[in-house]
């Protein structure tokens, strides 16, 4: 069973370079399919969820290269298959994107049930209402479900939520159905955008993407293209939480400093100093933190993936500090193992009641999904002592270094593989 072992190493101090965003490449992977020639993606994440990409492609015969240059160079002008394997769709969320993305092409999709972090139940009850109301028929089955129309037609989508999933599958959907398709009550997150302008540029008619009304015009075919990946607004944000929470000082580089909009505004609540430059910010954890509330909503409000590691930095804010998940109510897997390291929270309903400024020690905890292992990393860095985290495999869908990335910035973080695995039965509960 491998662990990433944290060990004490004072204030975080330098830069780090921030990678291509892990929810925005998964689209864009999957968006590829649409295209009629050679695609290349630069700023792709070496990251576990874009391995499963790598094989699913391999299985549907649209070969995938990543060039030593680090562009991804993908033709799906061979794929033969539109079926997904269940067992890889289930290994990660983003697997839907595929149903969207072949369904115009070949007429039916056959796809396993998405995975990835398992904090709540996660409908896709909404790229259903898209694709039934572009014309297809979904059937379910026991691990995977069908999606099928021999002709997709432009149509007036209502989501009866924001949600970013299906607003992209809808877009992908669209992208080759005969006539136009309206969405509303769309997503306007950086990672909608990011897909119609990519899909833009291989000759998509794509329309106010990033406004909560998207018009698509459908084309009959793709060109291929380049395109450049935004960068993770996610890892960007927990490594100034990290600052904060060390005392030091920390800059990310090749950010879009909007696309984290709410979270500045809330660290800056919380007493941080940040300076903002055109592509990076660096965060001073200067003076102690404050206590603040905070509620999670979609874009461009404060992230649900950003509620973790602020949780983490809140335990050590003098005072009282509520978080409230809106997006994903149960989302705090984190909270227990962030008490095992001697944080005071408690979790009522959608709330979790942190009271700040116990001090924190080191400890064996679980990292349950991406976030929550950002949570514990940051803890750990606080910490008194050795901390051990396992659930390594959860950073490694979202991170293609972690501990890399925090070495860089002085953390002494290793990883470890531990023999005796009764280790693990004791505290993975
Ligand atoms: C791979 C990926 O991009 N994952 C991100 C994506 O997940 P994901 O695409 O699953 O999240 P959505 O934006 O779709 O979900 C937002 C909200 O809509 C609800 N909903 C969603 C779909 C649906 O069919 N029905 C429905 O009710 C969800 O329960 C949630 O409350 O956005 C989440 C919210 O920002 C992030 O936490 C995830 O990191
Ligand atoms: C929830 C997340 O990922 P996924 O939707 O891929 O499970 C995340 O990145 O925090």
């Amino acid at each position: 069973m491998r662990y990433i072992q944290v060990e004490p190493a004072g204030p975080l101090q330098g830069s780090v370079q921030i990678p291509g965003s892990k929810n925005s490449s998964l689209a864009l992977l999957a968006a590829a399919c649409l295209a009629d020639d050679v695609v290349t993606l630069e700023g792709i994440p070496l990251i576990d969820d874009v391995k499963v990409i790598a094989q699913i492609s391999r299985d549907i015969g649209m070969s995938l290269v990543r060039k030593p240059t680090g562009e991804v160079v993908i033709d799906p002008r061979f794929i033969h298959s539109a079926t997904i394997d269940p067992g890889k769709a289930a290994s990660y969320r983003a697997s839907y994107y595929f149903a969207g993305a072949l369904l115009a092409k070949f007429g039916r999709v056959t796809v396993g049930f998405p995975g990835g972090d398992d904090f709540s139940s996660r409908p896709i009850d909404q790229h259903v209402k898209a694709f039934q109301a572009l014309g297809a028929t979904v059937i379910f089955h026991e691990d995977h479900y069908v999606v099928e129309s021999r002709q997709l037609k432009g149509a007036d989508i209502y989501f009866d939520t924001v949600t970013s999933g299906a607003t992209i599958n809808g877009m992908l959907a669209a992208v080759r159905a005969q006539g136009r398709t309206n969405l509303y009550n769309a997503a306007v997150d950086p990672e909608v955008v990011d897909t119609a302008t990519f899909l833009n540029a291989l000759g998509a008619k794509i329309y106010g993407a990033g406004t909560d009304r998207i018009r698509i015009e459908g084309v009959p075919y793709l060109n291929g293209g380049c395109h450049m990946v935004i960068p993770d607004r996610l890892i960007a944000g927990a490594f100034l939480m990290a600052a904060g929470i060390t005392g030091g000082r920390v800059t990310v580089g090749e950010v879009i400093p909007e696309h984290l909009g709410a979270c500045l505004a809330k660290l800056e609540e919380c007493g941080m100093e940040l300076e903002v430059d055109e592509t990076s910010i660096t965060a001073y954890g200067r003076g102690s933190i404050k206590a603040t509330r905070v509620r999670t909503s979609m874009y461009p409000g404060f992230a649900t993936d950003l509620q973790q590691p602020m949780t983490a930095l809140l335990t050590q804010a003098k005072g009282k500090s509520i978080i409230t998940e809106r997006v994903y109510p149960n989302r705090f897997n984190h909270v227990p193992q962030l008490r095992r390291m001697g944080a005071d929270i408690e979790v009522r309903q959608e709330s979790a009641f942190i009271r700040g400024g116990r001090p924190l020690f080191g400890a064996w905890v679980h990292a349950t999904d991406v976030r929550a292992g950002t949570s514990l990393v940051l803890a750990a860095l606080a910490a008194d002592g050795v901390t051990r985290i396992t659930g390594v495999e959860h950073l490694e869908r979202g991170y293609d270094d972690v501990i890399g990335s925090f070495a860089a910035l002085g953390a002494r973080l290793t990883l470890c593989e531990a023999e005796d695995e009764r280790v693990h039965a004791v505290f993975v509960r």
